[in-house]
């Protein structure tokens, strides 16, 4: 296998500016989820991501999967799905991979030192722009590999199965059932013997690992309403129950300026943590300092690294995240507003089951409510939630990009778990009864999410080789599980 890695690396290594191009069209795209009016820009990128593949030969489809649950007015973006080579070859695995084609919002005037949809390249190989390493750069990764193996005569080790969709920011409405389906005898997934998604993140910037957990999701909105509509402050202000007033009382009672989360009996879902586990705490590579780095402040709320671990895989969280019909624009503008809705997500973790979860949630906040002795109206409801998953990393799939990644970055990979969400890792595991290995491409400082979001030219050239070597070592892998 060396020679032909050695020669597949070296024409990564020369396609690397096309590589750099084909991120900064796809960057260009804002194809933003949850925006219903960027709804065609995220059709066009998963256009622009099967066009890709096509020309290097693949299969492509874009399956359609309906409307949107409570917004029947939007049709959700294609799940694009695919084959390489297009015909199965069948002395070979058949690997499967997914990533999002979507991204998060973002706008300059949140704070962006660059234009967001434009990739800009510093001097020290930072590539910045939304969806850069969230989740297009690793997305792209799957296609260059591709290329690199053609320009270099490489033969491709597996039978690839892709499955890129377009919502997975926004719940990955529409996804679950889909799999679901293909995944059953004589369908598109049918085949898969392993499956990989490359969509987080390395814990700090030097060392790469491999995840076997993610926590869940659930997002939630609470909707406070009264006056008729936005009203003056001074001639209103005093004489009417104000929406906005009720809506931060509500949300400042559901989580202390300690991270607990205050919803009686959510803590009791927790499955309790044991001595053996604390001791893998003790041993991942990860320090403070890593934290704050990537907070870009010291505002850690714990002083341990291992309370910080903890906090961010093992135990819940619950985070604030903004309120819609609020006044939030620069200035001052002496409005009551008549409508605002808040919301908020919890994480979660084993054992806790999302609809227990909802309940302990929906009696809290109306229980709050009801204190108040408002006479606004409430309604809480659920925007969507996604399961938390773990796996065992004792299985060849981990084996196999164990050793992809000592030959690519000369080290030995951590086993972490992961704070964030991928909803459909479970229903992956579950529909294909396989293996799932999570394989990070980009780094702690890469700011998924949030503004100046980037992924490291070396992340994304290496990361390549890394996917790319990961499918010859998984073809060669003895495999009896
Ligand atoms: C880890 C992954 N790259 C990611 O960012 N996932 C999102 C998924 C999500 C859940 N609800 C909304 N989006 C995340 O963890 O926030
Ligand atoms: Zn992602
Ligand atoms: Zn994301």
């Amino acid at each position: 296998m060396a020679p032909q890695l050695d020669a597949y690396f070296k024409s990564v290594d020369d396609l690397s500016s096309n590589f750099v191009e084909r991120l900064s069209q796809a960057v260009a795209i804002p194809s933003i989820s949850a925006e219903d009016e960027r709804r065609p820009d995220v059709v066009k990128m998963g256009h622009f991501l099967k066009k890709q593949l096509e020309d290097l030969g693949a299969h492509m489809e874009a399956r359609e999967l309906g409307q949107q649950p409570h917004k029947e007015h939007l049709t959700l973006p294609p799940a694009i799905i695919g084959r390489y080579p297009a015909k199965k070859d069948e002395s070979k695995r058949t690997v499967l991979v997914y990533g999002h084609y979507d991204v998060q919002p973002a706008n300059l005037s949140d704070g962006w030192n660059t234009e967001p949809f434009k990739l800009t390249v510093d001097e020290q190989g930072r590539m910045y722009g939304r969806g850069s390493t969230d989740d297009k750069g690793p997305v792209l990764g799957w296609v260059n590999a591709i290329e690199a193996h053609q320009k270099a005569g490489v033969e491709f080790p597996v039978n690839l199965l892709m499955c890129f969709e377009g919502m997975e920011e926004y719940g990955s409405e529409g996804l679950d059932d889909f799999i679901i389906q293909e995944c059953k005898p004589g369908k598109f997934f049918e085949d898969a013997d392993v499956c990989c998604i490359s969509d987080n993140y390395w814990l700090g910037t030097k060392k790469p690992c491999l995840t076997y957990g993610l926590r869940g999701c659930s997002y939630y909105s609470i909707e406070i309403s009264g006056p008729g509509q936005d009203l003056h402050s001074g001639v209103y202000g005093g004489t009417a129950h104000e929406p906005m007033t009720d809506l931060v009382r509500v949300m400042a009672s559901l989580v202390d300026e300690e991270g607990n989360i205050l919803i009686p009996g959510i803590k009791e879902l927790v499955a309790p943590v044991t001595e053996e586990e604390k001791e893998v705490y003790k041993n991942i590579d990860f320090t403070m300092d890593n934290l704050y780095e990537s907070l870009g402040s010291k505002t850690g709320l714990f002083e341990s690294k291992e309370r910080t671990l903890m906090g961010r895989w093992r135990f819940p969280s619950l985070s604030l995240h903004g309120v819609e019909g609020a006044f939030s624009a620069p200035g001052a503008k002496t409005v009551i507003p008549a409508k605002v809705t808040g919301k908020f997500s919890i994480r979660t973790v084993p054992n806790m089951e999302p609809a227990d979860v909802d309940e302990l949630v929906f009696k809290y906040v109306n229980d709050v409510f009801a204190k108040l002795k408002t006479k606004n109206k409430l309604n809480v409801s659920l925007q969507h939630a996604g399961k938390w998953w773990v796996a065992s990393p004792n299985h060849p799939n981990f084996t196999a990009a164990a050793k992809a990644v000592e030959r690519v970055w000369g080290v030995k990979p951590d086993l972490t778990r992961e704070g964030g969400s991928i909803p459909v890792t479970l229903t992956f595991e579950q529909a294909t009864g396989k293996n799932v290995l999570l394989l990070p491409m980009g780094s702690s400082t890469d700011a998924a999410h949030s503004i100046n979001e980037k992924l490291d030219k070396r992340n994304y050239i290496e990361g390549t080789k890394l996917l790319g070597s990961y499918l010859h070592y998984i073809a060669e892998e003895p495999m009896d599980q």
